[in-house]
């Protein structure tokens, strides 16, 4: 059993509420109230296997598990308007520390006027935060994984393999200030996905494990192929200066840079980079979606000339011989 094969096994066979538009599936769920859809998805973050106290900073710890889940509201082009905090505190943790993990929480949330509605608060041997996000997106504008169509452009904001990148710097105490504050502190992209409700189909799903992942949860969900040209993948060039022999699996599976990888028709697709370019941010195309050769839809991954499947990869959850 691993983290997928769980959810899968635990997955309703049907939902009873009218007012869901989408239950498990997603990087959120959606439901329905008066003209507005709600949005809402839960993210957890666990010393040992997310971050470790020994090396970072209390107040990181509660800027990036919120950050994490508003990645997930952003992969639905979603407003971000509450959250909820469950935490489970340790007997070693001083109250002190506990305030700094909820300044880096309000840091970022204040930034979209978000407000903290609630939580719930328990000891236990491992220090773990839990947070529920809710935001609001307009009718029917919530961006789905399974709305990729054949002849899109695939693009992903920022760039992939900085957030690993950073953690080998934190551990092997190398001074890279962009590459530890992109692991410590990302930036969920908030405003960029909310800039595209002007159109009308546009596929998102937020990096957490790696584009080799959430592409392939994209192609299977929308019954397509996706063909990513290795060469187009954008990556900050101290990750290939500092780790040459790494950063190559990382920008495909290192994970947790939370951008953001979606699909465009070719028509919206310059569109699409100028709403970027106002936002001073960068946006990619990697590649282009196709209609699925096989019953399933599968990655491609075209690099020295040839092209190869790519197979799902970066962290799994509840793997053999994993934790
Ligand atoms: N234990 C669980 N019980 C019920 N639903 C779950 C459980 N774990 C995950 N899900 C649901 O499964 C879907 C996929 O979840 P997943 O955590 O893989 O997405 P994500 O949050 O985008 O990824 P990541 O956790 O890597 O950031 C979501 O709809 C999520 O709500
Ligand atoms: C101390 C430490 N060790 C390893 C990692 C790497 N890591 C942990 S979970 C995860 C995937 C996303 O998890 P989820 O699917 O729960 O969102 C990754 C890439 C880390 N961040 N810190
Ligand atoms: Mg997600
Ligand atoms: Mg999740
Ligand atoms: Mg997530």
């Amino acid at each position: 059993m691993d983290e997928f094969s769980f959810i899968d096994s635990i997955k309703p066979d049907s939902y009873r509420q009218s007012s869901l538009i989408k239950g498990i599936d997603d990087d959120a769920a959606v439901f329905r109230q008066n003209t507005q859809d709600i949005v809402t998805a839960v993210d957890t973050m666990v010393d040992g296997i997310h971050f470790s106290r020994e090396t970072m900073e209390p107040y990181s710890i509660g800027y990036r598990a919120l950050a994490a889940n508003l990645s997930d509201l952003a992969a639905m082009g979603a407003e971000p308007a509450f959250f909820m905090v469950s935490i489970v505190i340790p007997s070693d943790w001083a109250e002190q520390e506990l305030q700094e993990v909820y300044r880096g929480m309000a840091s970022l949330g204040d930034g979209y006027r978000m407000d903290m509605i609630g939580g719930d608060t328990v000891s236990g041997k491992e220090f773990a935060i839990s947070i529920t996000v809710f935001g609001y997106v307009e009718r029917n504008k919530a961006r789905y994984r399974t709305a990729a169509l054949p002849g899109d452009i695939l693009f992903v904001t920022g760039t992939l393999g900085d957030s690993r990148a950073g953690l080998e710097c934190i551990n092997k105490k190398i001074d890279n200030e962009y590459l530890i504050q992109r692991h410590c502190q990302p930036s969920p992209r908030i405003t960029f996905a909310e800039q595209l409700s002007s159109f009308n189909r546009v596929a998102l799903n937020d990096v957490s494990d790696g584009i080799a992942s959430e592409g392939s949860e994209i192609a299977e969900a929308s019954c397509v192929d996706l063909h990513i040209a290795y060469d187009s993948i954008p990556y900050h060039s101290s990750i290939a200066e500092l780790f040459p022999n790494q950063y190559q699996e990382w920008i495909l599976s290192g994970g947790e840079d939370f951008e953001l990888l979606g699909t465009i028709s070719e028509r919206e697709w310059p569109e699409v980079q100028q709403k970027a370019e106002e936002l001073n941010l960068s946006v990619t195309k990697i590649g282009y979606v196709s209609e699925a050769r096989e019953s399933k839809g599968l990655v491609y991954l075209t690099m020295d000339g040839r092209t190869e499947r790519l197979e799902k990869s970066g962290y799994t959850h509840l793997q053999e011989g994993r934790d």
